[in-house]
């Protein structure tokens, strides 16, 4: 990059010489420009000088033609259910903060508002259900259910403290029945009445909030889980007790709970048999035993039993291989077993990728569903219970591997067959009563909306709720990209260019969080990573090159990937994927290597601060988002102080922590942090300043007060954004 010096020059017109020194200097002009210039000065041509240096300008600003606050205004929906008798659905969008309800019916499926949530609260809508019979939809309004259990989320600071609220609404529209405080609400069978749990313990009401919930039964423990049988007159819940948990079902007032084949164990997960005699359900080990290591790999057994309801007396049917590699899944729903029509279907990572699997009722013949290198999420069984629907980063194209696409398969035969391809993003499908499959759809340019899957088609549902505004000509494609890290893994990204080549421009750095998650080719399915790809893309209008980094620890790309040895608190070996992606950025052409910033937030905030703290001569700015700073509790050693390599993990945690390598910390850097954070305490980022200022070390920082992790509040999402993109234009591109 070159910086014009201009020499004392009178005014072009009223251009001052500054805004000139500042087109010119951008890397997107050439010597022609100079050249330009000097000649009309020779000839005293203000005017054309005028003109042209307008044209420059205009050449200049028109890269940057959309404002943040456009490219966030997308409608996010989520939660997308299906009824399982009608053609009915129902799912949450959420518009700039305003979250309500949507539903869409055979034969047209168009989605309709039904709720009227007019306001940027920070309410999130959760539990969304359909009742058998069509009528009601039932959901929760309130709380953050991405971390632990913090309770109501106040994120607009309201006086009175906003709650955490079962509500019902019919299916048509109508009136929002308040049905009390409490959470997880599970609709009976006949459709009249539903359960949900508060402070642990199970209620009940009828659907239509008639008359006030009740206590359904007591039972020690912290209860929930709830499930109803099939038949509608028993309800299977789950009893945690801290170091053990039993499955333990509810007949009538007059009945004792009935447990099911109580251990000394932890029992989860149950699913009733289609004539609701049977239970099915995980059991793990309690916790408890000699104090082991805290470093070592070892394998996390887990079972699948049966128990007849006629004798309470259940048997192991199923046990995992005991592998690092078949230990209890750590996917998004865990084993999601199923009961289904004559099979047991689940997941389990044993032969490499999360797979799903089925077993007699005996537990005998286990047969592989879904063969192949790919990840399997998002799993649905079909309400007669022959058929899973399910998305898979597989498909035609290789680049398949960082999207997601629709498939269905037989719960007694490997028939696996896709209903979505191409170079769309399609997750979290469902299936209705009358056979229709819907999913969430997104692509590079266009964010997520609700879609029914026909013959391949994909037919969007509320496309009408993307503003006018929103700028998706303006979205560019990113592109997948693979490099090696210094241990040899190959690491994969998505590279976002700007859509005009650029001459000796910065780049970005961009880290993800989870950090079991993955970054896609295109608008992501998660909210969180969906506010991060609408930054990226206008970090790109900037003009930034921005290579968001799939480090291990991520999911996608199988076990060894996603659970790497030495990684974590135990050694941080996957910061050298995010090193090698700044080092890779560095070798491409016309990339600024003195101008590549990175940022990232949660688990991609740590990466961040450890990429400040221990390379600032390769990542020139930073912004860290509530990220993990301080890892020396993640040893756990107060808890495990016997663990035989106690002292050794301590000083894992240590060297795995930013805050080690504050000495040679020297690079500027934003943290942001919001301090009702559920997920990574607030007082992370306070140690963090609190460092710096002992070292006398600027830093840049915002501080939410009373939002979560996950910006419950939009205008904070939006400023959050705003901020970050601002501190790395400033240090990055105007370099102040
Ligand atoms: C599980 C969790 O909360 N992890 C955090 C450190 C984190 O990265 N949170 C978000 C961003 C996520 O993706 O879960």
């Amino acid at each position: 990059m070159f910086l014009l010096m201009l020499p004392e020059q009178p005014n072009y017109g009223g251009i001052s010489n500054n805004l000139i020194k500042m087109i010119f200097s951008s890397p997107n002009l050439n010597c022609l420009g100079l050249f330009l210039i000097n000649y009309l000065q020779i000839f005293a041509m203000k005017k054309l000088a005028l003109i042209c240096s307008l044209c420059f300008i205009s050449i200049q600003l028109s890269a940057q033609s959309y404002t943040l606050k456009s490219a966030l205004s997308y409608p996010f929906p989520t939660q997308l259910v299906a009824s399982k008798t009608q053609g009915k659905l129902a799912w949450a969008v959420n518009e700039q903060g305003k979250r309500n309800i949507y539903v869409a019916e055979a034969p047209a499926y168009k989605a309709v508002k039904i709720t009227d949530y007019g306001e940027d609260d920070g309410q999130e809508l959760t539990s969304i259900s359909l009742s058998d019979d069509g009528k009601w939809v039932v959901f929760v309004r309130g709380g953050d259910h991405g971390g632990r259990d913090g309770g109501p989320v106040n994120a607009a600071s309201l006086p009175i403290a906003p709650k955490i609220q079962v509500m019902t609404v019919p299916f048509n529209g109508g009136k929002v029945n308040i049905i009390g405080e409490g959470d997880h609400p599970v609709i009976s069978p006949n459709s009249n009445q539903l359960v949900f749990v508060r402070a642990g313990q199970v209620m009940i009401s009828p659907i239509n909030g008639a008359t006030p919930a009740q206590s359904l039964f007591y039972a020690k423990g912290t209860n929930g889980v709830c499930r109803w049988s099939p038949d509608g007159n028993k309800l299977a819940f789950v009893s945690n007790r801290v170091d053990h948990a039993f499955i333990g079902v509810y007949t009538d007032q007059a009945t004792p709970i009935q447990w099911i084949s109580p251990g000394l164990a932890k029992d989860n997960s149950p699913v009733w048999s289609p004539d609701s005699k049977r239970l099915a359900f995980i059991r793990m080990p309690g916790t408890g035993g000699e104090p082991d290591s805290i470093l070592a790999r070892k394998h996390q057994p887990w079972a699948i039993w049966t128990a007849e309801l006629s004798t309470g007396k259940g048997k192991q049917i199923w046990k995992a291989q005991e592998t690092i590699s078949g230990s209890y899944p750590s996917i998004d729903g865990g084993a999601n077993l199923n009961w289904a029509s004559t099979k047991i279907v689940f997941s389990s990572y044993h032969d490499g990728w999360p797979h799903l699997y089925a077993i007699d009722e005996e537990g005998k013949n286990e047969l592989l569903l879904t063969p192949g290198n790919f990840a399997v999420e998002n799993i649905k069984l079909s309400a007669d219970g022959k058929h899973l629907v399910f998305c898979a980063n597989t498909g035609k194209d290789a680049a398949d591997l960082d999207r997601r696409h629709v498939y269905q398969v037989s719960v007694d035969r490997a028939d696996m067959k896709a209903l979505s391809t191409g170079k769309g993003i399609e997750s979290y499908p469902v299936i209705t009563g009358d056979g229709t499959v819907a999913c969430l759809s997104s692509t590079a340019q266009r964010p997520l909306l609700a879609a029914i899957l026909s013959k391949q088609e994909i037919k969007l549902r509320g496309e009408e709720l993307i503003p006018a505004n929103f700028p998706i000509k303006d979205m560019v494609t990113p592109k997948h990209v693979s490099f090696k890290a210094a241990d040899g893994k190959t690491v994969y990204g998505q590279l976002f260019s700007p859509l005009k080549a650029l001459k000796n421009h910065p780049a970005i750095v961009y880290v993800h969080g989870g950090p079991q998650r993955q970054m896609m080719l295109g608008w992501n399915p998660m909210d969180y990573y969906s506010i991060d790809y609408a930054l990226n893309q206008y970090l790109v209008s900037l003009g930034f090159t921005v290579l968001s980094v799939n480090y291990r620890l991520g999911l996608g790309y199988g076990f060894d990937f996603h659970k790497p040895i030495n990684a974590g608190a135990q050694g941080a070996s996957e910061y050298q994927d995010v090193k090698a992606a700044g080092e890779w950025l560095a070798t491409q052409p016309n990339i600024d290597g003195k101008r590549i910033g990175i940022y990232g937030g949660s688990y991609g905030g740590y990466l961040t601060a450890l990429a400040l703290g221990k390379d600032s001569k390769l990542f020139a700015a930073g912004v860290d988002i509530h990220g993990v700073n301080n890892r020396f509790s993640a040893a756990n050693t107060e808890n495990n102080a016997q663990a035989p390599d106690a002292t050794l993990a301590a000083e894992r945690a240590r060297i795995s922590s930013p805050v080690t390598y504050i000495s040679t910390w020297t690079s500027p850097v934003l943290i942001i942090h919001a301090d009702d954070d559920r997920n990574v305490a607030f007082s992370q980022s306070v140690d963090l300043a609190k460092r710096f200022e002992d070292k006398k070390f600027d830093f840049e920082f915002l501080a939410i007060p009373d939002d979560t992790h996950h910006w419950m509040k939009f205008s904070n999402g939006l400023k959050v954004s705003e901020v970050t993109a601002d501190f790395l234009k400033r240090k990055l591109i105007d370099r102040k």
